[in-house]
Formats: structure tokens, sequence, C-alpha cells
């Protein structure tokens, strides 16, 4: 019997638009962001423009101002049901993606976009790497070769974080990492004030649910997610973001008195970008390829960069 049935082809739970057909939609969503807030926005070596706004992020932030809305009104039904009034609990998004991808800029476009929707003026954005040990209990975990990798970071402080801000806690704190110091710094901290929305950005935030300990249950960060962002690029295009990344940092953050990497600041080009090689060979290709990519299918949504850093490409989970 079986043998005479379709054979069909696995569902993909995504939708998936070319950049043109992407760019198509929402076209009555108005783009309140001008040239001047883009160059404020773009990370270092990231071209980002205004047109590149227009095309991928007008209708990304359409589509999840669609979605706060809704959730919204699926909370409001639970309380009508509970009998109860409706909380005001934050809308969580993660961004998640490799180390130099750009997800700082993703997220901070993003937040700037969805500030401008009436229904959400307040969106706060935390990075993980706040979560991460401090380099001192790195060291002694034996892990300082490994920050980044999903050990290196207190899960549980992240969780009961997020756990807070989604109770609507009025202020909730988080620890604070500097790159230029490489190091999170002492007595520093973030402050989330009951946010419209919060954006959670880091390389693992779509890390599967692992159990905290023997007697607590297993939990995900991005159980805390109402959507979820992965920023995708071929690792190669990555690999040369970094490296170009890195040689411009010489001039900037690795020049400043108080850097870490104050050493490779007066390398030639030659020494920093067999430095930059040998990091990311040894640390964030084996994390990206271990840890960060396989939760690419957990994302809601996948924007996929060219080399150029333009999104070429956008898949939209709908099932
Ligand atoms: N060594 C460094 N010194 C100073 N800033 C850095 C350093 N490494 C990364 N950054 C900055 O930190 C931010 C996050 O970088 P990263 O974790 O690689 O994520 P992404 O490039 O995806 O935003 C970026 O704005 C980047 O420019
Ligand atoms: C700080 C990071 C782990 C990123 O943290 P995130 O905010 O993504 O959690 C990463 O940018 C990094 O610096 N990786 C370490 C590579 C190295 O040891 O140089």
């Amino acid at each position: 019997m079986s043998e005479h049935l379709p054979r069909l082809a696995p569902a993909s739970p995504y939708v998936d638009f070319d950049r043109t057909a992407w760019s198509g939609l929402s076209e009555q969503t108005p783009l309140p962001l001008t040239d001047e807030d883009v160059a404020r926005l773009r990370g270092l070596g990231d071209p980002i423009d205004l047109a590149e706004v227009d095309a991928v992020y007008r209708p990304l932030s359409r589509l999840l101002n669609l979605y706060v809305t809704a959730t919204a009104g699926l909370h409001r039904a639970t309380s009508t049901f509970l009998g109860e009034e409706p909380p005001r609990t934050p809308y969580v998004i993660g961004v998640a993606g490799s180390v130099a991808v750009g997800k700082s800029t993703t997220a901070r476009v993003l937040r700037e976009m969805m500030a401008r929707w009436p229904e959400t003026p307040n969106v706060e954005l935390i990075t993980t790497d706040g979560f991460l040990y401090p380099n001192a209990e790195l060291e002694r975990r034996g892990l300082l070769e490994r920050k980044g990798f999903p050990e290196s970071y207190d899960r549980r402080a992240l969780i009961r974080f997020l756990s807070r801000v989604k109770a609507g806690q009025p202020e909730v704190y988080a620890p604070v990492y500097s790159h230029v110091v490489y190091d999170i710094v002492p007595g520093e901290e973030a402050v989330v004030h009951r946010p419209d929305v919060l954006i959670v950005e880091g390389l693992n935030v779509l890390q599967p649910a692992r159990s905290l300990s023997a007697t607590e249950p297993t939990v995900a960060v991005s159980d805390f997610f109402d959507f979820s962002i992965y920023v995708d690029a071929r690792t190669r295009n990555i690999r040369q973001w970094y490296v170009d990344r890195f040689l411009k940092l010489r001039r900037t953050a690795f020049s400043r008195p108080e850097s870490y990497f104050r050493r490779y600041a007066d390398l030639s080009d030659a020494e920093a970008t067999a430095r930059a090689l040998s990091i990311w060979e040894s640390i964030n290709a084996p994390n990206l390829e271990q840890n960060v990519l396989p939760t690419r299918g957990r994302a809601t949504l996948v924007m996929t960069k060219g080399s150029d850093h333009s999104v070429q490409r956008v898949r939209l989970r709908k099932l």
C-alpha cells in the first residue's frame, strides 16, 4: 500500500524570499531613519546604508510590529480566561550568529526601527557577553581559550536575568563586558527597565535546553524568546570580515592604553593578519561550526548576507 503513496519532499518550516521579493513586502510602511541614524548605528567594517535598511529592515520591523500586537492579544486572551489583569510582559527578540557577522548592527538597527512604532516606544538591548564568566573564573575552569563557547557563559545568571525581565520586574541588572579590556567590568551593570521590547544579542542565544543541575528543570535561553533572528553568511566571508575588522581595530580599540590587545596595535598588516587568522581558526571557527551554526534551524527568521554584507535572502518560519 505504502509504495503507491506519493513521495513527499520533507516540508521546510520556512518560506524563502530573495532580496527583491522580501524588500517588496509592506510597501506602505514608512522608513523612519535617516542617513545620519544609519551611520551612527553601523558597526566597525559594516557598510550598511539607508538603502539596505529600507530593503531589509523596513519589512522586518513591520512583521515584528504585527507579531508584537498579535502576542499582546494572546496575553489578553489568557488574562480574560484567568480573570486577571493582563501583565505588561516585554516582547523578547534573540539575535544569534557568528562572531563578526554583524549581529550588533542588526540588533541596533532593529532597536531603532521598533522604537518608532507607537506600540513599542521603549526597546532595550542587551548582549550576552556580559554573562561570560570573568577571565579569572574562565582561567580557573581552563576555558580562557574558549571564550564564546557555551560553557564560557554563566547560563544560570542569564536565565535568571531573562525570567525576571519576562516577569515584568521594574529593574533588572546585568553584568557588563568590555571588548577593550577583554573582561567583565567589575562594579558596572546594565539595567533593563521593563521595556516594551528586549533584544538579546549573542553568539549562543539559540543553544538548545540543557539541565542546570540534576534537580532543576531543563531550560533554554530561547524559551524566553518570542522571536529569534539568525544572521547568516558563508564562513569564508565571515572569516574575511573578522580579519578586516582586526586590522582596523589596531588604530582604534587596540591602541587605547587600557586595551588587552595593546600589543597588537603596532603589528604590520602581515603580522596582524596572521594573528587574526590564528584566533579565528583556533576559537571562533570551531565555535561557529560546533555550536552556533547547528542552532540556525531553530531561528524564527534567518537573514543571509552576501560577501558585501548586504542581505541576499530571508527565510521566515511559517510552521
Ligand atoms: N577586540 C575588540 N575590541 C573592540 N571592539 C571589538 C573587539 N571585537 C569585537 N568588537 C566589537 O564588539 C561588537 C560585537 O562583535 P562580535 O561579537 O564579533 O559580533 P558582531 O560582529 O556579530 O556584531 C562589534 O561592534 C565589534 O566591533
Ligand atoms: C565576546 C564574544 C565571546 C561575543 O560574545 P556575545 O555577546 O556574542 O555573547 C566574542 O566577540 C569574542 O570576543 N570571542 C573570543 C575570541 C577571542 O578570545 O579573542
